[in-house]
């Protein structure tokens, strides 16, 4: 058997070189590093036949003693590790190129896309390891089942009062304003004892944001339902429990849909645009049509004198509750402008991290 030599390609990058010698069903392999030199040796298949084949190449600058390879059906790969991390000009010591050996384009970069992949590289090592130092909550899928849940819930319930009100809306019309309360009234009742949970959820940190817009949401519609619908039977029939009703509605049966998909970490542009966008007109509207309810209920509190407060007797009989809404009518515009801000932050935040994300 006559000794020849195999066709060798080559790449480098910052810390490493690669060869790969092009040697079919590679045996016997002999692999070396002595005095910075390699020294190939192994019987395989290459360009002539079925032979030995055999090459020593001397490295440009210091390289470490130690060779990996490994050995396929069709080729050698050989990494060597350079002993200080810097780009070579050529691989071997003597100018010429040897003549068995190429660039290998498979695997060739230059400098700089060489730097971007190195750099690339050490932002996932450091991405990993500081995702292994922060603890995993083991909890999570959980939280994020009950989460999921509880959305569900509130979407169900929400979709079936706001596509009960359509329905009745296109066959009554107007008619349909004035008994909104006697179909829905359990349905929302059901729904907004069920949200006191969203207060919850923030101060055990279940979700990330804030207490007080959620306690201003909550109690801001329980008292309109619990208080001025719920308590007075002739605020029952007026047509503002339609406005109120279908407002409330409306939002919801976006907003939780959207919950939903965050707690399987999925997102939808057009239902995220959704949740962030219409509550620009419903919040206001919803808010006006809650103060006039509120408005409306006044008369009625002073000639019923239903939670009225018992003065002493040199102050008067007692402080009609109408009192106290005339200052909770203050509040709720208060509440408007504070949640309304809140919003608008929020909505901020999502549509400008998306637009990060999409850089
Ligand atoms: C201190 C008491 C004072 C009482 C004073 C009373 C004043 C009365 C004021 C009355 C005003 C109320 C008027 C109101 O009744 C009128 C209407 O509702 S009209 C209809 C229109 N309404 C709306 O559009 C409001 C809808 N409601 C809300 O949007 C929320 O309730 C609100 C608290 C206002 C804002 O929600 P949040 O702060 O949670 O913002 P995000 O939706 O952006 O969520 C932030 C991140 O948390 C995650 N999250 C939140 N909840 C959940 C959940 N249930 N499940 C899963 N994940 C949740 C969410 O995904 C966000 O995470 P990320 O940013 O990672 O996506």
């Amino acid at each position: 058997m006559q000794t020849l030599t195999p066709h060798v390609y080559w790449a480098q990058r910052h810390s490493e070189i690669y060869l790969r010698v092009e040697l079919s069903d590679a045996q016997n392999l002999d692999l070396s590093i002595q005095d910075n030199v390699l020294y190939f040796k192994a019987q395989g298949h290459g360009a002539k036949g079925d032979n030995e084949y055999e090459f020593s190449l001397e490295f440009l600058e210091p390289v470490k003693p130690e060779v990996t390879h490994k050995s396929t059906q069709r080729q050698v790969n050989i990494t060597v590790k350079k002993q200080e991390c810097s780009w070579w000009d050529r691989l071997t010591m003597q100018e010429r190129k040897p003549v068995f050996l190429a660039p290998d384009f498979d695997r060739w970069l230059d400098e700089s896309d060489a730097e971007m992949e190195l750099r690339a590289k050490e932002e996932k090592i450091n991405k990993v390891s500081i995702e292994s130092r922060i603890p995993k909550d083991p909890f999570l899928n959980l939280k994020k089942g009950y989460l999921f849940m509880y959305n569900l819930v509130q979407f169900l319930g929400f979709s079936w009062i706001f596509v009960n009100m359509t329905v009745r809306l296109f066959i009554l019309q107007e008619d349909s304003f004035y008994d909104t309360f006697h179909t829905i009234a359990d349905m929302m009742y059901f729904c907004q004892i069920l949200a006191v949970a969203e207060v919850i959820n923030p101060a055990l940190g279940l979700v990330k944001t804030g207490v007080i817009p959620a306690l201003i949401q909550v109690v801001g519609r329980n008292v309109i339902l619990f208080v001025i619908f719920g308590s007075l039977e002739e605020m029952q029939n007026k047509a503002v429990v339609f406005f109120v009703f279908y407002l409330w509605s409306i939002i919801e049966i976006f907003r939780y849909p959207y919950y939903m998909l965050a707690c399987i970490d999925t997102q939808w542009k057009m239902l995220t645009w959704l949740r962030y966008t219409i509550w620009m007109p419903l919040y206001p509207l919803g808010v006006l049509a809650e103060a006039v309810a509120v408005i409306q209920s006044l008369p009625i509190f002073d000639e019923t004198r239903l939670y009225s407060i018992p003065l002493p007797k040199a102050l008067g009989q007692s402080l009609s509750f109408s009192y106290i809404l005339q200052i909770y009518l203050v509040l709720m515009f208060l509440g408007l402008f504070v949640n309304f801000r809140h919003l608008y932050k929020q909505r901020r935040r999502r549509f400008r991290s998306k637009k990060r994300k999409a850089n």
